[in-house]
C-alpha cells in the first residue's frame, strides 16, 4: 500500500520534517539553523539523551498536576514559548496564531522584540505575554518599547544578553538569505511609515540592566545566562529571573548545552530567582529533566515554529499538547504528582560522555 500523505506528527521531532516540506528552503535553514558548525545545536538535544531517569515506584500520587507559577503568573503547565523572530516567515498568520494557541492552552508566549506583527496585535489575542527586548543603544527608543510592552499587558520584560553580536549562521550565506522578503518586516521597530534597524549592540552592559530597572516596574529576565558568575551578578543587580540559554546554538559555536550549565547556574542563586531553560526541549521527559536539575520551567523554540508551518495556529496547540500528554506521562511514570514533586532524586545520572 502505498500512502498519499505523510503520517501526522506523533511527537515534536515529526513536525520538523512536515514543516520542511512546506517552508521556503532558505526559511526553513534560517529557522533550523545554529552557528557555523551547529555543534551547540547538536549538544542541546545531545544532553538530554545522556540523562537518565529513575522512577519511583508505588506513591499512589493519581494524574499529576501540571500547573505551575512562574514569577507571579500562572501557566497551566512548565512550559513556555521561547521568543523567535519573524514568524510571518512560517505562516501568514504570524505571531498572532502563535499566540492564540498560547492562549489556548494556557502557557506563556514570549513575544519576540522582532516580530512580524505589532506588540498589540498579539496581545490582542489573549495569550499571557512576556516581551524579548534587545536592548537598543537608542534609550529612548528602547523605553518606547518597553512602554508599549507595559501598555500592551506583558507582565515580564526578557532581556536577552548573548547577542552582543549575530551569531554566524552559514546556511543562511549560502542561501543568501540576509533580507525579509517584501511584505514583511519587524512591525514593532516601525516609525513614521520607516522601520528602524536592529542593532544587536557590544556596547550593551550591567549598566543598561540598571537602567531597564528604573525604567519599568515589570520583573526582568535576563535570557542567555550560562556562567555561574554572571548569574550572580544578575541578582546582584536585581533580576528577578534567568534563562539557561545559549540562544538554541544560534550565536557562539561550541558553547555548552544548556542543560549542562543548568546545575551550575542553579548552584550560583542559590534559589534566589527562578530559572527556565531553553535549548534541545523536544520530549515531556526532557522537561522532567530540566526541573530536576534546577528550572521551574522549560521553554521551547523550534518545534512551535514547525507547528505554526505546518498547521498555524491548530499546529502550535498540537505541538503543545503532545508535549503536555508526555509531560504528564513521565510525571506518572516517575512518580510525581507535580512540577514541584520533581527533585534530582530522580535522576540517576549521566548515561555516557
Ligand atoms: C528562528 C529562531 C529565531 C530566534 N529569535 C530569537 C529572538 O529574536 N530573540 C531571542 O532572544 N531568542 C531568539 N531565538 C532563540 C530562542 O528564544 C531559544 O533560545 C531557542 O530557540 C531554544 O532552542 P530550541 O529551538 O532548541 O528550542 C530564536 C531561535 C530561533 C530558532
Ligand atoms: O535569529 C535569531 O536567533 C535572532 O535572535 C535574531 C537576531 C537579530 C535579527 C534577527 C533574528
Amino acid at each position: 500500500m502505498t500512502r498519499e500523505t505523510a503520517p501526522a506528527p506523533v511527537n515534536l521531532r515529526d513536525f520538523e520534517p512536515a514543516a520542511r516540506a512546506r517552508l521556503d528552503p532558505a526559511h526553513y535553514d534560517y529557522f533550523a539553523g545554529g552557528a557555523q558548525d551547529e555543534i551547540t545545536v547538536a549538544a542541546n538535544e545531545a544532553a538530554f539523551r545522556r540523562h537518565t531517569l529513575v522512577p519511583r515506584i508505588l506513591r499512589g500520587q493519581g494524574a499529576p498536576r501540571l500547573e505551575v507559577t512562574v514569577l507571579g503568573e500562572s501557566a497551566s503547565m512548565p512550559i513556555l514559548l521561547a521568543p523567535t523572530a519573524f514568524h510571518r516567515l512560517a505562516h501568514p498568520d504570524a505571531e498572532r496564531a502563535t499566540a492564540r494557541a498560547a492562549a489556548e492552552a494556557g502557557v506563556i508566549m514570549i513575544a519576540a522584540m522582532l516580530s512580524t506583527v505589532t506588540i498589540e496585535q498579539i496581545a490582542a489575542c489573549g495569550a499571557k505575554l512576556w516581551f524579548q527586548l534587545y536592548i537598543q543603544p537608542d534609550l529612548d527608543f528602547t523605553a518606547s518599547l518597553v512602554r508599549r510592552a507595559e501598555d500592551a499587558g506583558c507582565r515580564a520584560l526578557v532581556v536577552t544578553a548573548d547577542s552582543p553580536a549575530l551569531g554566524r549562521n552559514e546556511r543562511g550565506d549560502r542561501n543568501r538569505f540576509h533580507d525579509l522578503p517584501p511584505g514583511i518586516h519587524c512591525a514593532n521597530m516601525e516609525e513614521e511609515g520607516k522601520v528602524r534597524q536592529v542593532v544587536l549592540s557590544p556596547d550593551i552592559s550591567w549598566r543598561h540592566v540598571d537602567w531597564l530597572k528604573e525604567t519599568t516596574s515589570l520583573p526582568i529576565v535576563l535570557k542567555g545566562v550560562l556562567h555561574p558568575e554572571d548569574a550572580r551578578l544578575a541578582v546582584e543587580h536585581g533580576v528577578d529571573g534567568l534563562i539557561v540559554s545559549n540562544h538554541g546554538g544560534r550565536q557562539l559555536d561550541t558553547v555548552p548545552a544548556s542543560l549542562d550549565r543548568l546545575p551550575l547556574v542553579a548552584e550560583a542563586v542559590g534559589g534566589t530567582v527562578p530559572l527556565l531553560l531553553d535549548g534541545g526541549v523536544r520530549r515531556g521527559t526532557d522537561v522532567v529533566k530540566a526541573l530536576a536539575l534546577g528550572a521551574a520551567a522549560a521553554a521551547i523554540g523550534r518545534p512551535a515554529l514547525w507547528g505554526l508551518a505546518v498547521a498555524g495556529q491548530a499546529g502550535v496547540e498540537r505541538v503543545l499538547e503532545l508535549l503536555r500528554n508526555e509531560l504528564a506521562n513521565a510525571l506518572t511514570l516517575c512518580g510525581a504528582a507535580s512540577p514541584a514533586d520533581v527533585t534530582d532524586g530522580l535522576l540517576g545520572g549521566v548515561a555516557w560522555k
